[in-house]
């Protein structure tokens, strides 16, 4: 096959679904890897409209690294080979430090850092088979280059996540393999808007109140765009980005928390 493979986890709605389907332009094919069957269904049945072929949906739970690990295996019998992985699966939760649930802690910390470990890990396994290099990129974020208030288990996932890219970076380089990651301030996607939901509603603020709070924050004046995220993506796995590793790329339009 002469087209490239990426995997993209979390792709059935919002960044996700938007790098899978601007690769798919840039004539890759895509696994949609997704814990919302109905939803990566969709994506797939969307994208195969366009380019018959190019799309096929898997269901998993990234929190589960036997599923990472055949999830790589499907693809690479599906599509021959496996070029790029993509750790954009993630959740967060809104409450303060000393409210927040443990068990929602565990849940999210399973997904965000150790679904990326076990990407990694799966991904780096199958690239090393192949022999020829690999692109690894993780979803990182603002909020894991500075704190956010009221997402403290989040941000803490999301630097865990930039060390994780640049510790795989340093060990995969030999390999040919590259791990970067890239940081979205606010990107409207289902995400946002809960987040931007659940803190109006412990601020005791309306939502639309809270996003044009954060949006003023923003020195561009307005919220990313998942294709925003993508247009990136898309440079960071082509050849021009051959010489880039253990990097994580700040998508905030200039926006600085306080
Ligand atoms: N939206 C933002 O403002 C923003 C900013 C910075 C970073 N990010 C990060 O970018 C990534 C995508 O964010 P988004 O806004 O598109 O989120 P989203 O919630 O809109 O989409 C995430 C997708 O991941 C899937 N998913 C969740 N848990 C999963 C699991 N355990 N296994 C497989 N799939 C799972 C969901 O079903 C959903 O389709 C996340 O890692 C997020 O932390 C988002
Ligand atoms: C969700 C996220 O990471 C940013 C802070 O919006």
């Amino acid at each position: 096959m002469s087209n490239k493979v990426a995997i993209i986890t979390g792709s059935g709605r919002g960044i996700g679904r938007a790098i899978a389907e601007r690769l798919v332009k840039e004539d890759y094919h895509v696994a949609i890897a997704e814990i919302d069957q109905v939803t990566a269904k969709a994506v797939s049945d969307g994208i195969n409209q366009v380019r018959k072929g190019f799309a096929k949906y898997y269901v998993l739970d990234v929190a589960s690294r036997q599923s990472v690990f055949d999830l790589v295996d499907h693809v690479v019998n599906e599509f021959g080979r496996l070029d790029v992985f993509i750790n954009n699966a993630g959740v967060a939760f809104i409450d303060t430090m000393v409210a927040s649930d443990p068990d929602k802690i565990e849940r999210l910390f399973d997904v965000n850092i150790k679904g990326t470990f076990w990407g990694i890990q799966a991904a780096a396994t199958q690239f090393k088979k192949q022999g020829d290099g690999g692109r690894i990129i993780n979803a990182a974020s603002l909020a894991g280059v500075e704190g956010s208030a009221l997402q403290g288990a989040y941000s803490a996932s999301k630097f865990a996540i930039r060390g994780l890219g640049q510790s795989a970076a340093k060990e995969l380089a030999s390999d040919g393999i590259t791990v970067n990651a890239y940081d979205p301030g606010i990107v409207l996607t289902p995400l946002r808007d809960y987040i931007d939901e659940r803190t109006a509603q412990i601020k005791g603020v309306t939502p639309e109140v809270q996003r044009q709070k954060v949006v003023n924050e923003i020195a561009l004046g307005r919220a990313a765009l998942p294709e925003d995220v993508a247009d990136v993506v898309t440079f960071l796995v082509s050849s021009k980005a051959k010489y880039i590793t253990g990097q994580s790329i700040l998508i905030d339009g200039g926006m600085r928390f306080h």
